[in-house]
């Protein structure tokens, strides 16, 4: 008889093969260990491994913070250079210890997008990137992957496709959470209802020039993390990181105990430490990463650079 000594939870499957022979399919969990013992009857096993099923931004915040640890949050362009380098820069991001990715849905007009951005989406819609090529490649994409996605879109799309609608599809190829840059703070019920409903977390976007009252408002409707934007004006790469995150981190967290991530400009190691020795829960990086995708003389390329990259900050962090 055999005895599999199982240190996960899966699902044993036995059937007796033709010579008699005892045929095992386990269903088990990533990185989990299986050993099989058999007395006489000799086993043909075969492994499937299934991620396990991600876990949401704010466990994974509450889990880092357990840690003492804080969260790397690259961003990239959905379809920049292409769909399937897309999926390849998610799986090295995801192997490079991101903790949550931000990632991009192209749009023709996004206004609070530096240069780099702004040539990625255009890159990316000339080659037909839509929406509904970048949720196939996610459906392939999630459930290879230990870190949740948070998808980055302007509030247009999301009223074109209708807000439910919207929700559900993200769900249902595994998306985590959601950050719309653009939608103004009284809109944002709706979003904040449809998303509640489809357990999709809503990141609220707080800047240098908000008002107090309005950023504790926002704060408040936050789901997920805050997403504190470091500097005024729009993305991209800065040589320094404004001395005033600082002041405004303690603000927020005065103001409330969610997770506050920074970003807007961090593009080197030493940015990385400077706003996570300040007390961020966790740091965003984008321009810097679209630049090495976008601009690389091979998606192969970019996709090492894009790793080498990747390392480097991460390594700045607890
Ligand atoms: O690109 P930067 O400066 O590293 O900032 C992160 C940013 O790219 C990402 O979070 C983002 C992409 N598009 C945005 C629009 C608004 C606010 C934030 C964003």
């Amino acid at each position: 008889m055999a005895i599999a000594a199982l240190k996960t939870s899966c699902f044993l499957r036995q059937s007796k093969g033709t010579e008699g022979n005892l045929f095992v399919r386990f269903q088990i969990q990533k990185k989990s260990v299986v050993s099989i013992k058999s007395s006489s009857t000799p086993i043909m096993a075969s492994l499937s491994v299934s991620s396990p099923a991600t876990i949401g931004l704010s466990e994974t915040f509450a889990k880092l913070k357990k840690q003492g640890k804080v969260a790397f949050i690259p961003y990239i362009t959905a379809g920049d250079p292409d769909l399937s380098t897309t999926a390849e820069a998610l799986k090295v991001l995801d192997s490079c210890g991101s903790d949550i990715i931000e990632l991009g849905v192209p749009y023709s007009d996004p206004l609070a997008d530096g240069p780099v951005i702004q040539a990625a989406a255009t890159r990316s819609l000339a080659r037909g990137t839509n929406f509904d090529a970048i949720l196939s490649m996610l459906e392939g994409v999630v459930p290879q992957l230990s870190c949740p996605i948070a998808l980055f879109t302007y509030y247009n799309p999301i009223l074109k496709r209708g807000v439910g609608k919207f929700m559900t599809t993200i769900k249902d190829v595994g998306v985590h959470g959601l950050v719309v840059p653009d939608v103004p703070l009284e809109e944002t019920e709706i979003l904040r209802k449809e998303a509640l409903k489809n357990n999709i977390e809503l990141v609220l976007l707080t800047t240098p020039t908000t008002p107090t009252e309005r950023m504790k408002s926002i704060v408040d409707a936050s789901e997920g993390f805050v997403y504190l934007v470091s500097s005024i004006g729009v993305t991209g790469a800065r040589s320094s990181v404004s001395l005033r995150v600082e002041s405004l981190l303690q603000d927020i967290k005065k103001a409330s105990g969610k997770p506050v991530a920074v970003g807007f400009g961090i593009s080197k190691p030493e940015h990385v430490k400077l706003v996570a020795g300040w007390g961020a829960d966790g740091v965003i990086v984008g321009s810097a990463m679209v630049k090495i995708l976008g601009e690389a003389k091979s998606p192969e390329e970019g996709l090492k650079e894009l790793e080498t990259f990747t390392k480097s900050l991460k390594a700045a962090l607890p």
